[in-house]
């Protein structure tokens, strides 16, 4: 029984518009950095944490976390597409311990996972299917969301389980930090767009797709030059909230509330709550020691872009 975690921002902008190729260089750096830690910890299981955006879950059905008996990922901005190999029996075990810990989780048997799942396995294992992986879904853009405190416990129940089995196990949590890219709200869009995020979305044609990739696109290229056409970056917070995962300060995050969080950092910014996850499942091996933590804000990808290691500290 050993652990390992690593947190790192996601971006679908990776390979469509890019920041400066010193910039691309550090991050490269950091990422097979990041890439070759893994390797040498040789995980047998990955617990994933990841949010969606409106491409498997939608408001005819929200959870606020879902566990995954089985996934396959969509490919979209080109990430990888394809299935995931997850592990069913110990998924459905992840699942009853984690409602017996008192936290309602929702399960799938046919769950469907982006750019925010795909990334992460992609970047850090090397594809989607390198490693057994139970796939955690935490609500991150469907208002209304879950808090701090609902992802911590969710995240504690989790590293419960993990300390049972007689193995390697990495956490891994994928998004943030602060970022508002032009993810649609069911309260301010028009018919058509209310029905894709009531579930039509899940399989849009092709050029729906193209045109939402050029949205976002275009999006990122305007706000490297504007700054105020999106909600601001925050590296000041983001700075904060990396300190307080790394010192162990988890429950202080328990008081933030979600529009509060919204406003100091953007609203897609709670994806910070996979980390917050990630960090309470580690916490259940006992204390722990953070390391490699890199930080930079990154217009071009529409993200304060992270990346945090952990070990227990034993
Ligand atoms: O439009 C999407 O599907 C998501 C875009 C995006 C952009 C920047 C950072 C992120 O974390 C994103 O998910
Ligand atoms: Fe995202």
């Amino acid at each position: 029984m050993s652990a390992y975690l690593h947190c790192l921002s996601h971006t679908p902008l990776m390979g469509h518009f890019d920041p400066e190729p010193a910039v691309l260089a550090e991050i490269d750096d950091v990422v097979a950095a990041a890439r070759q830690r893994i390797a040498d910890f040789a995980p047998e299981l990955v617990i994933l944490f990841s949010p969606d955006h409106f491409n498997g879950f939608f408001y005819d059905l929200m959870p606020s976390f879902c566990i995954g008996m089985a996934a396959h990922a969509i490919g979209d901005f080109g990430t990888a597409a394809g299935a995931l190999d997850v592990p069913r029996e110990l998924a459905e075990a992840c699942a009853n311990a984690v409602l017996a810990a008192g936290v309602d989780a929702a399960v799938s048997y046919r769950m469907q996972v982006d750019h925010g799942f795909a990334q992460p396995l992609e970047q850090l294992l090397g594809g989607l299917d390198r490693c057994p992986v139970i796939p955690v879904f935490i609500n991150s853009v469907a208002v209304p969301l879950p808090g701090f405190q609902r992802a911590r416990l969710l995240g504690e129940a989790i590293g419960r389980f993990a300390r049972t089995l007689d193995k390697r196990v990495l956490f891994l949590g994928s998004g943030g930090l602060s970022h508002q890219p032009p993810v649609p709200e069911l309260a301010k869009v028009d018919a058509r767009m209310a029905d894709r995020l009531l579930g039509s979305g899940r399989n849009l044609p092709a050029d729906e797709r193209e045109a939402r990739q050029q949205r976002v696109i275009l999006a990122a290229q305007r706000f490297s030059s504007d700054p105020n056409s999106l909600h601001p970056l925050n590296p000041e917070w983001d700075q904060q909230f990396l300190d307080m995962l790394s010192e162990g300060r988890l429950a202080e995050l328990d008081a933030l509330g979600n529009e509060e969080l919204s406003a100091l950092a953007g609203r897609s910014t709670h994806e910070v709550k996979t980390w917050m996850a990630a960090f309470a499942a580690l916490s259940a091996f006992g204390p722990y020691q953070a390391s490699e933590r890199y930080y930079r804000p990154i217009p071009e990808w529409i993200a304060g872009f992270g990346s945090l290691s952990a070990r227990p500290a034993s």
